[in-house]
């Protein structure tokens, strides 16, 4: 008989996982774009380093600011140092980007004067300091900018750019072998040979799932229900991934050989069989040569759903990320009783609407764990765990965003 073990169990069991491989590799920023920072980046000085004009005008001494006619003495272009120093009822001419000139306080920008001759009158008063950006405005010296764990998006790529960093030390990304199992199903274009064929659709939902979130994908395609073809793949697997999906043949049927292959003829270690969820009851997760093996449920819906859950934080894991699963609260719309004793994972769709997220079931089909186009359009999956209570109007809920994981 199965041990069925709890989600949080389960999933603390993964996260115990101790994975001694962190490699890195040093890549020029822009080819770093969605990799993750293996170092803090420290500022190496203050940014701006020295004031700075934010706006095109005349740099003056503040106590002159009610003085009718400010003398014009020099002009301040961006990427010039003015020799000029601004002394009581004189100006400089500055612009945008321009050091402020020696003396000067404040910026009175061009709207706010007349020119008469070679003086200013100021139309328009300014506070002490208006338009200066002072020294550390943007980052001062020190300053941690971007914590390693860091997934590198366009912000950090300015961010480095602005510190003169061209080239960074990212860590590896972790490598997936992908396989899905079942005589019935067939590979994109194969032709259908009989009914009871269905096409694969999990193998290529799953490269999908774990390309868009940091993983290098070795694509297995399908294996038939038979022991020998499936030892063979996942012994290949084994020394090429860091980590092997597979999908199907893992419940109670007389050819669910994925399992037995798991247990029997690789001799894993197997950390789990069986969990108390819905979708996914018959995960199982084991371990060998130190690569981890999850395998996942035939039904799409499931599979898509246990890749989320349990193959996501992994890669997180290995990217040695601060990545986490979108979990947020929402508002939902209708009672929602609790249906069995299991941590279960429903498709809702979701929108942000008032500063709240709010959920609805409009348009969701109920049946079995095949329906995958639950997961189309602006989904969510709603949380009930295994000790909750049953859910009416209004509750705020937990939800995991789907389109957040892309
Ligand atoms: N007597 C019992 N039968 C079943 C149980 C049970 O506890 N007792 N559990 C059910 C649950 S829950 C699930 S989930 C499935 C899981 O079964 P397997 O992991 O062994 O998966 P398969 O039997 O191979 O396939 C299930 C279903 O999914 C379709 N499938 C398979 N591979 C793909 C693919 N690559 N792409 C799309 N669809 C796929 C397959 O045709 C089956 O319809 O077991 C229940 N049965
Ligand atoms: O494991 Mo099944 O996915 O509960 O339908």
């Amino acid at each position: 008989m199965r041990n069925f073990i709890s989600y949080d169990e389960s999933i603390n069991i993964l996260n115990n996982i101790n994975i001694s491989k962190i490699t890195t590799e040093k890549l020029f920023i822009t080819n770093a774009i969605g990799k993750v920072i293996a170092k803090d980046i420290i500022a190496n000085h203050n940014s701006p380093e020295f004031p700075t004009s934010a706006m095109d005008g005349y740099a003056i001494k503040f106590e002159d600011i009610k003085n009718e006619d400010i003398k014009l003495i020099a002009k301040n272009p961006a990427g010039s140092i003015v020799e000029s120093e601004v002394i009581t009822n004189t100006c400089i001419k500055t612009f945008t980007g321009s050091l402020m000139p020696k003396g000067s306080d404040t910026l009175i920008p061009i709207e706010n004067v007349e020119i008469v001759n070679d003086k200013i009158k100021i139309i328009k008063a300014v506070p002490f300091g208006f338009a200066v950006r002072n020294i550390g405005e943007n980052y001062k010296k020190n300053e941690i900018l971007i914590k390693k764990g860091t997934v590198i998006g366009f912000a950090e790529i300015g961010v480095l750019a602005s510190l003169n960093i061209s080239q960074i030390e990212v860590v590896c990304n972790p490598t997936i072998a992908i396989a899905s199992t079942g005589s019935e199903i067939l590979d994109l274009g194969e032709v259908q040979t009989n009914d009871s064929q269905i096409r694969s659709s999990n193998h290529l939902t799953l490269e999908a799932l774990f390309k868009s979130n940091g993983a290098n994908i070795i694509q297995m395609g399908i294996v038939k229900d038979d022991i020998n073809s499936i030892t063979n793949l996942l012994e290949t697997a084994l020394l090429k991934a860091d980590i092997i999906i597979t999908t199907g043949g893992v419940s109670v049927g007389d050819y669910d050989f994925v399992q037995d292959v798991i247990k029997d003829k690789l001799k894993a270690e197997v950390l789990f069989h069986g969990v108390n969820i819905k979708p996914g009851m018959h995960l199982l997760a084991a371990i060998k040569d130190g690569k981890i093996i999850i395998a996942l449920p035939g039904f799409a819906y499931s599979s898509t759903v246990c890749a989320i859950l349990y193959v996501l934080p992994l890669i997180f894991k290995f990217r040695n990320s601060n990545e986490s699963l979108p979990i947020v609260k929402a508002v939902i719309n209708q009672d929602f009783p609790k249906k069995m004793d299991k941590t279960i994972f429903t498709a809702c769709n979701v929108e942000y609407k008032e500063g709240q997220y709010h959920i609805n079931f409009d348009g969701k089909k109920e049946g079995t764990s095949a329906i995958l186009t639950n997961m189309l359009e602006s989904p969510a999956l709603l949380i009930q765990k295994d000790d909750s209570q049953n859910i009416k109007a209004g509750d705020l809920v937990d939800i995991l965003l789907l389109n957040n994981i892309k």
